[in-house]
């Protein structure tokens, strides 16, 4: 099947080969061309360009896009998108005055949803996780990463990861697998977190990577949860596995996890609600990607990940976000572009390279996704007829879509 989009307004984030992460001030540029065409063959882009260049093309199919404004579909690289039930008493007893330590500390949260997830079956889990996946699809995300990490047990986590490679299968879109079974330490070992963590390294990261159900391995390093010298540990067991590192830091304090990530290579170090300079400096250089996921700080009312910060020393940034159950209910990605112009002032340039090329390398996807670019893959959202760019941002709450296609077929 042949795609040909025509007379687009503004074809956004145009780049030759070879730009896999843009850093610092290159972020305020988002390249486009006016007046555009582009030409999908299959699941590939092959060619774009100015209306004026179009010269004979025929294709099976052509988009009209007068007035509206094309771009590559998002990357969200960091989703729990797989998960049973819901949380919003929770949230009903934040707005009472409790916070998300005081629930986890009386054993909700993470534990909550475990339990939950213990008692779903398998298919039952598939069929809930479908419907998300397929809301965030409609809303413009094309390459996707999901994490275990509500299972806590090998039999529970051997079920996410599974469903996880069912969704893989059924759909038409890119998922990257991630291990976080460090991602609440059990009821079970409650007295005892090293037993769980020499249970992971001893025999559950051994098992999953038989399985070859995983890409990622990922540990929430936090008081209360996992500590660096707990994460260094199972961190070096994922390595040895060729499990690659991403991790969960500085959510709500700092304390040395971004350095440790940064050591390990990790491809991504998330969260960073809470940066000390010492955590920004410790990137630099680093082939590390910070993301921050501003619907979880909107979500539980916690400080914006300092974006300003951490761009204006000349890092890159990604954006992602954090579909779960408890901070973060939503995947819905033109949210998360709305939320980091408005609550940590990033430019709409900034913020859409953030959710696309940042969010792709995130996910180790930046030589297919993220960009249109000749040979990647045909991910692209058409907007509704909307004035331009800085308009999808600005009009938050608004479904501005119009189309979405991945991997070169449409999303119905
Ligand atoms: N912070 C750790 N993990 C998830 C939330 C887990 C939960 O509360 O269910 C997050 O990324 O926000
Ligand atoms: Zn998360």
């Amino acid at each position: 099947m042949s795609i040909l989009i025509t007379n687009i307004k503004q074809l956004l984030q145009t780049r030759t080969r070879g730009i896999y992460k843009i850093s610092g001030s290159e972020m305020k540029t988002l390249p486009y061309l006016e007046n555009a065409y582009l030409l999908i063959e299959h699941d590939t882009i092959v060619e774009y360009g100015s209306m004026k260049n179009i010269g004979g093309i025929i294709a099976e199919k052509t988009i009209d896009a007068t007035g509206k404004i094309v771009l590559p579909a998002w990357c969200d690289s960091h989703t729990h998108l797989v998960y049973a039930g819901h949380r919003e008493q929770e949230f009903v007893d934040r707005i009472n005055g409790l916070t998300y330590e005081d629930i986890a500390n009386k054993g909700g949260g993470i534990l909550n949803s475990a339990e939950i997830l213990a008692q779903t079956s398998e298919d039952d889990l598939y069929e809930q996780s479908v419907k998300r996946l397929h809301e965030v699809m409609k809303m413009g995300t094309g390459a996707i990463e999901i994490k275990s990490g509500y299972g806590l047990t090998l039999e529970s986590e051997l079920k996410i990861l599974r469903v996880i490679k069912r969704l893989k299968h059924d759909f038409n879109i890119l998922v990257r697998p991630t291990f976080l079974a460090a991602h609440a330490v059990p009821k079970k070992y409650k007295n005892n977190k090293t037993a769980y963590v020499d249970e992971l390294i001893n025999t559950t990261i051994p098992e999953i990577a038989k399985a070859q159900l995983a890409k990622y391995i990922d540990v929430y390093c936090e008081d209360g949860y996992f500590s660096l010298e707990d994460t260094d540990r199972i961190l070096e067991a994922g390595k040895a596995h060729n499990l690659v590192p991403k991790l969960h830091v500085n959510q709500f304090n700092a304390f040395g996890g971004v350095a440790l990530g940064v050591k390990h290579n990790a491809r991504s170090v998330d969260h960073l609600e809470v940066m000390r300079p010492e955590d920004v400096n410790v990137l630099q250089g680093s082939d590390t990607m910070p993301v921050a996921l501003p619907a979880c700080s909107f979500f539980l009312g916690l400080p914006y990940t300092p974006a300003r910060t951490i761009i204006d020393s000349g890092l890159p940034l990604a954006l992602a976000s954090d579909y779960n159950p408890g901070t973060t209910p939503s995947g819905n990605m033109n949210f998360v572009v709305s939320t980091a112009c408005i609550k940590m002032k990033m430019t709409p340039e900034e913020a859409i390279n953030a959710a696309t090329i940042n969010g792709a390398y995130a996910m180790g996807a930046h030589k297919m996704f993220g960009s249109i670019t000749r040979g990647k893959k045909a991910n692209v959202i058409i907007t509704e007829d909307i004035p331009n760019y800085s308009y999808l941002p600005y009009a938050f709450g608004n479904n501005s879509i119009n189309t979405v296609i991945i991997n070169g077929i449409i999303v119905e």
